[in-house]
């Protein structure tokens, strides 16, 4: 599905990561500073990398040597950050909609309806991103990036903010998401059990190189 041998260097930092990832979901974890966060952005289109290639499928996204670089705009890819990022002006319909209304109908993977159902958010409509509790703006942000219909759902620590009974809330809706629409996720996490409960494999990241992770235990989440 992925497949990226990517270069990038920012001051001291130096990530230099290869990796070929099927579907399903990918938990990547590591030290605080390892360059999760940057892999994501990579990948998203929102930083160049200085060297190496990105494939998506037979997608060809990025090749440095042949100065290739798709715009993160053209990936078609959604993300999901901590913060959830919506934007503040707007109610959250029109958050919701934001990338949805401007798909052609038959690239859309699912109705408006679909999403508030699955995510339990109908009732917050006409609501301002300010007016929401933290779960409910992770929850709006995920909604967002789902009726964007990726091809990819780039997750970076989502539910990091929040407490445990919003957690327990949430995952089970992201779990719902892998199953019911088969997008490919790529989940980066410090939390165990949210890559335990969700991920078919598991990357880890240290310095800012990629390593498949070794622990028996996750065949059994394959
Ligand atoms: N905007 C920035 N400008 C300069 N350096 C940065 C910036 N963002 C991150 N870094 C540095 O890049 C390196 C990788 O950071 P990154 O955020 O990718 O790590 P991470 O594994 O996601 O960390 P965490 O688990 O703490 O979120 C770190 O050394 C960090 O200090």
């Amino acid at each position: 599905m992925l497949n990226f041998d990517l270069a990038y260097a920012r001051g001291e930092f130096r990530l230099d990561a290869s990796a070929q990832i099927a579907g399903g979901v990918t938990g990547i974890c590591g030290p605080s500073g390892s360059g999760k966060s940057t892999l994501l952005l990579l990948i998203a289109g929102l930083l160049k990398p200085q060297g190496g290639s990105l494939h998506f499928g037979d997608e060809m996204l990025v090749d440095r040597a042949r100065r290739m670089f798709v715009p993160a705009w053209r990936r078609h890819f959604g993300l999901v950050f901590q913060d959830g990022q919506l934007f503040p002006h707007m109610s959250v319909r029109d958050n919701l909609l934001y990338g949805h209304a401007r798909l052609a109908a038959e690239g859309r993977l699912f109705p408006l309806d679909t999403v508030l159902q699955l995510l339990e958010i109908g009732h917050l409509l006409d609501r301002r991103p300010a007016m929401l509790s933290g779960g409910e703006r992770q929850r709006v942000a995920l909604g967002r990036a789902l009726l964007y219909s990726p091809r990819l759902l780039l997750l970076d620590e989502p539910l990091s903010s929040l407490d445990d009974r919003l957690k327990q809330q949430i995952l089970p809706f992201l779990r719902r998401v892998k199953d019911e629409t088969r997008i490919p996720m790529l989940y980066v996490t410090h939390a165990r059990p949210e890559v335990d409960f969700l991920a078919d494999r598991v990357l880890l990241m240290d310095r800012g190189r990629l390593a498949p992770e070794s622990r028996a235990s996750n065949t059994a989440h394959a």
